[in-house]
C-alpha cells in the first residue's frame, strides 16, 4: 500500500468515467472539472474501457480496496456494467449517481458487481428538486433508488448537498430514511471552491448539533473522520443512519482522506480541490502508470493545513511556500 508524506495510506480510487451530465445542478463542482453543460453524445476526450481497466488492475497491486465511479452523471457511459464487471475481484465497487437511469439500470449493475451506490437527491418534493436539478426528472430518481434497493444494492445512500437552498428540507429527508430500511443519508457541506457562491454556504455545525440532540447513538467513521448519527423517527418505529461530510475548512477531514482521484480524460488528480498536480495517462504503458500513480501519491497534500493555510487574521489563503517548494520539486 502507497503512504504519501503525511502518513496518509491510499486505500481508494474515485474514477470520473464523463464529465456529461443530463442535469444542471446549481451547484455542481463536477469532481473539480469546470462546467457539465454541453453535448450529450459520447465524448472523444473519455478515457476507454480498456484504459479505465488498465488502470484499476495497477492500482490493485498497490492493495487499493475500493473504487468509486463517478461523473458527470456516470451512467451516460453505456460501457459502465462492462467496466464494473472487468474491475479486479478484490477492489469493492461502487457508484455516485443522480439516479435518473437506474430504473432500467440497477439491475444489470448489480449483475456486474456493483455493490452499493449513492444517489443524489437534495429534496423531496418535485417543485424543489426541479428547481436545485434544472431536471424534471424526479419520478425517475424516485423509481431509481427503489429500483437499487430491489436489486440488493446496500446500502443506497441518498446524497444531499446542504447550503441555502436545501438547508430546511434536512428534518424531513432524515425522517424519510428512519421510516425506509435500506436508505442512508450523507449530508454534504456545500464546497464553494470551484462553484463560487460562498454566499451560498450554511454552518454545519449547526447541522451537526441538531442531529447530536436527534442522535440515539454517534459513531465516527474513519474515512474522513467523518461523523454518522443514528436517529429515530418521528413515531419512533424506524431509525436511520445520517453521515456529515464536511470537508470545508478541515484540517482533521484532510488528515484522513485515502482517495487518489481520475479525470474522466485519464488525468491522475491528487486532490479535488486541486488542478496544479494533474498527470496524463493517455499514451503511458503500464510501468508507466505504476510510476505516476507513485509520483501522485508522493506529492499529495492535505488541502486544508498544508496547501491551505490560515493567514494571521485568521483567513484561508495558498500557503506561497508551500507552492514554491512543490514547483520547484
Ligand atoms: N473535499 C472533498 N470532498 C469530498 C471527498 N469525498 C467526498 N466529498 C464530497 O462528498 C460528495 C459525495 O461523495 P460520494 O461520491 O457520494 O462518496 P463518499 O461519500 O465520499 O464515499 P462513500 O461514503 O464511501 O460512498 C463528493 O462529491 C464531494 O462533494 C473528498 O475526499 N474531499
Ligand atoms: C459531481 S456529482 C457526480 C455524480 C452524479 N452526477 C451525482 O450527482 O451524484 C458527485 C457528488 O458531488 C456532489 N456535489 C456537487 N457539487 C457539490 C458542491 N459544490 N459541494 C458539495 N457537493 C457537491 C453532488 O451532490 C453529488 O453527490
Ligand atoms: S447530477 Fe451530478 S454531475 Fe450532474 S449537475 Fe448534478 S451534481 Fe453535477
Ligand atoms: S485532501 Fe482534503 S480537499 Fe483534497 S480530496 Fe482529500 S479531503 Fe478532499
Amino acid at each position: 500500500m502507497l503512504t504519501d508524506e503525511f502518513g496518509r495510506e491510499v486505500t481508494g480510487v474515485r474514477v470520473s468515467l464523463t464529465d456529461r451530465c443530463n442535469f444542471d445542478c446549481v451547484y455542481c463542482h463536477n469532481e473539480g472539472l469546470g462546467d457539465t453543460r454541453g453535448p450529450m453524445e459520447p465524448a472523444d476526450n473519455e478515457m476507454s474501457t480498456d484504459d479505465v481497466v488498465r488502470f484499476l488492475e495497477v492500482v490493485a497491486e498497490f492493495d487499493v480496496e475500493a473504487v468509486k465511479f463517478t461523473g458527470g452523471e456516470p451512467l451516460l457511459r453505456q460501457d459502465i456494467e462492462e467496466i464494473i464487471a472487468r474491475t479486479p475481484d478484490e477492489m469493492e465497487v461502487s457508484l455516485t449517481t443522480n439516479g435518473s437511469f437506474l430504473p432500467d439500470r440497477a439491475e444489470s449493475l448489480a449483475d456486474a458487481g456493483l455493490e452499493r451506490v449513492n444517489v443524489s437527491q437534495d429534496a423531496l418534493d418535485p417543485a424543489d428538486f426541479a428547481e436545485i436539478t434544472k431536471s424534471g426528472a424526479y419520478e425517475k430518481v424516485i423509481e431509481g433508488v427503489e429500483a437499487a434497493l430491489s436489486a440488493g444494492l446496500d446500502p443506497v445512500k441518498l446524497n444531499m448537498v446542504v447550503f441555502e437552498h436545501t438547508a430546511g428540507y434536512v428534518p424531513e429527508m432524515v425522517d424519510h430514511v428512519a421510516e425506509n430500511d435500506g436508505l442512508q443519508l450523507q449530508l454534504i457541506e456545500y464546497m464553494p471552491e470551484l462553484t463560487g457562491k460562498p454566499e451560498w454556504n450554511i454552518e454545519i455545525e449547526r447541522v451537526h448539533g441538531w442531529l447530536a440532540e436527534q442522535a440515539d447513538e454517534i459513531e465516527h467513521r474513519e474515512m474522513h473522520d467523518r461523523k454518522r448519527y443514528w436517529v429515530s423517527n418521528d413515531g419512533g418505529e424506524g431509525r436511520g443512519m445520517v453521515e456529515i461530510v464536511d470537508p470545508v475548512e478541515n484540517p482533521t477531514f484532510c488528515a484522513n482522506c485515502h482517495r487518489v482521484r481520475v479525470t474522466h480524460e485519464g488525468y491522475l488528480k491528487g486532490c479535488l480541490n486541486r488542478n496544479d498536480d494533474l498527470k496524463p495517462m493517455g499514451e503511458m504503458t503500464t510501468s508507466e502508470i505504476r510510476e505516476a500513480f507513485r509520483d501522485v501519491v508522493a506529492n499529495r497534500v492535505p488541502y486544508y493545513g498544508e496547501y491551505m493555510i490560515r493567514n494571521d487574521e485568521g483567513e484561508w489563503e495558498l500557503n506561497e511556500k508551500y507552492i514554491e517548494e512543490y514547483a520547484e520539486a
